[in-house]
């Protein structure tokens, strides 16, 4: 495939002949892993991350990283206990922080975290820092984030738009203290200060105002994160008021850490399991985490399928039946499109709510799942805040995915039970899973 035509290559989605039977090695989290980089570049000492994930967000994440300092050393683990799975496990990333510097200029790609989380970081290198991405990250929101970091004492110049291009004048250190935002748009708006904040010299109170906040998870990924690199947080969970999030001045630890499978990528996988009323297991499931794609396990079971957890992971069965579901996704956003192509081949109506800001993600997720399944013969309507998805036989046809990795693997699982689907550039889920393809049809056996 030439690299050229990368775009408009259309890659036949594999259709499973039966139940599937497979066992799913899945690449490290992208939330994880670029939270993880983010607080070892902050941190007084170095650190390990173990298992990082290695796709199109996280690189970019690391590269920014570097170019404004940091020293990210490639290593394989001697510790047995990080060696394990086939896909690249031992290998590590050593992440030595130093005084962060600019001028740099650093490339978002069209990545949520490395757009959000890193303009606060920026406030603190020395120096001017240039934020700059594809297309579609100019749409994205950040004003969130920019006119937060103007409050607490950055210079940053941009066009006016409250969003990228823009350039953040660093001068090494930043006053911090107490702020406002609205982040319905985005939670990522709140982890960006929250990560960042323990190095700001007053810490930072984050206020949310807005009349909803999508993907609470996540903010708690964040919080848990912080707290385990030695950061003092304040949540509206342990006491504090509605709304509010507090940190605490103070440095931050070197933490060595293996990073768990990304959950929200194991999505397809399950689904597969579902809508073929067959198995699928995946190693190394954590027990406990904060990913929103543990909620999975209710979701599809609701849809279908049982599932049990064990030391080894977790393991998921469809039983041939594939159920509609009325569910509020706000807090796992992302598992939207995956849930709506199951949707799709369901005996029964679905309603998805709680997702009006997926207008707002790598593409606009609602017009995007709208317009592809229904163009295969479904019928799904947007509402002002989700989708009605009414399942119809669907046929063949090419599904568009707008430079979103999601659209690419919600193509492939509705390619499993529908014949002569085509997904327009699956290389598009080298966004947070480059292997997307080779593990698709290594799971079908083939
Ligand atoms: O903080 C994170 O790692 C993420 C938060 C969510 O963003 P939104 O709150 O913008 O939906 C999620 O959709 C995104 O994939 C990852
Ligand atoms: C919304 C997503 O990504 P981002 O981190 O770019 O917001 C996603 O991965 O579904």
């Amino acid at each position: 495939m030439a690299p050229n035509n990368a775009h408009t290559a259309l890659w036949p989605a594999p259709h499973a002949s039966g139940a599937v039977d497979a066992t799913v090695h899945v690449p490290g989290s992208k939330s994880v892993t670029n939270r993880a980089l983010v607080l070892a570049a902050l941190a007084s000492e170095p650190g390990w991350l173990r298992r990082p994930l290695r796709s199109r967000d996280t690189l970019l994440m690391a590269a920014a990283l570097r170019a404004m300092g940091v020293e990210i050393e490639e290593t394989v683990s001697s510790s047995s206990s990080a060696a394990g799975g086939p896909d690249g496990a031992g290998e590590a990333w050593r992440v030595l922080p130093t005084g962060l510097q600019g001028p740099a200029t650093v490339d978002v790609g069209n990545a949520g975290t490395v757009m959000r989380f890193l303009p606060p970081v920026a406030a603190l290198a020395d120096g001017p820092i240039r934020f700059d991405g594809d297309p579609r990250s100019y749409e994205r929101p950040l004003n969130g984030v920019i006119d937060a970091l103007r409050v607490l004492g950055a210079r940053i110049d941009d066009d006016g738009r409250g969003a990228l291009p823009l350039t953040v004048h660093g001068s090494g250190a930043l006053d911090g203290g107490r702020v406002e935002i609205d982040a319905s748009s985005s939670s990522q708006f709140v982890s960006a200060l929250l990560l960042s904040g323990p190095r700001f010299n007053q810490g930072v109170e984050v206020r949310h105002t807005g009349s909803t906040l999508p993907s609470l998870p996540h903010i708690r990924m964040t919080v848990d994160m912080l707290r385990a690199v030695g950061a003092q947080v304040d949540t509206p969970e342990s006491g504090g008021e509605p709304n509010v999030w507090r940190v605490t001045p103070g440095a931050l630890l070197g933490r060595d850490l293996t990073i768990e499978p990304d959950l929200s990528n194991a999505q397809p996988f399950l689904a597969a399991a579902l809508v073929t009323g067959g198995r699928v297991i995946v190693p190394d499931w954590p027990a406990r985490t904060t990913q929103p794609g543990d909620q999975l396990r209710e979701i599809f079971t609701e849809m279908g399928g049982t599932c049990e957890l064990t030391e080894y992971g977790l393991e998921f069965t469809g039983s041939g039946a594939v159920h509609g579901i009325d569910v509020d996704l706000g807090e796992v956003g992302e598992l939207t499109p995956g849930i709506a192509a199951v949707a799709a081949l369901a005996d029964s109506p679905s309603t998805l709510r709680g997702v009006a800001h997926l207008r707002l993600h790598e593409t606009d997720r609602l017009a995007a799942l709208t317009k592809e399944i229904n163009e295969l013969g479904g019928d799904v309507t947007e509402t002002a805040d989700g989708l009605h998805i009414r399942p119809r036989p669907l046929h063949g046809g090419v599904f568009h995915t707008y430079d979103d990795h999601r659209m690419a693997t919600a193509g492939a699982i509705i390619g499993l039970a529908v014949k002569d689907v085509q997904i327009e550039n699956v290389a598009t889920t080298a966004k947070t899973l480059p292997d997307f393809p080779d593990l698709w049809t290594g799971m079908l056996g083939n």
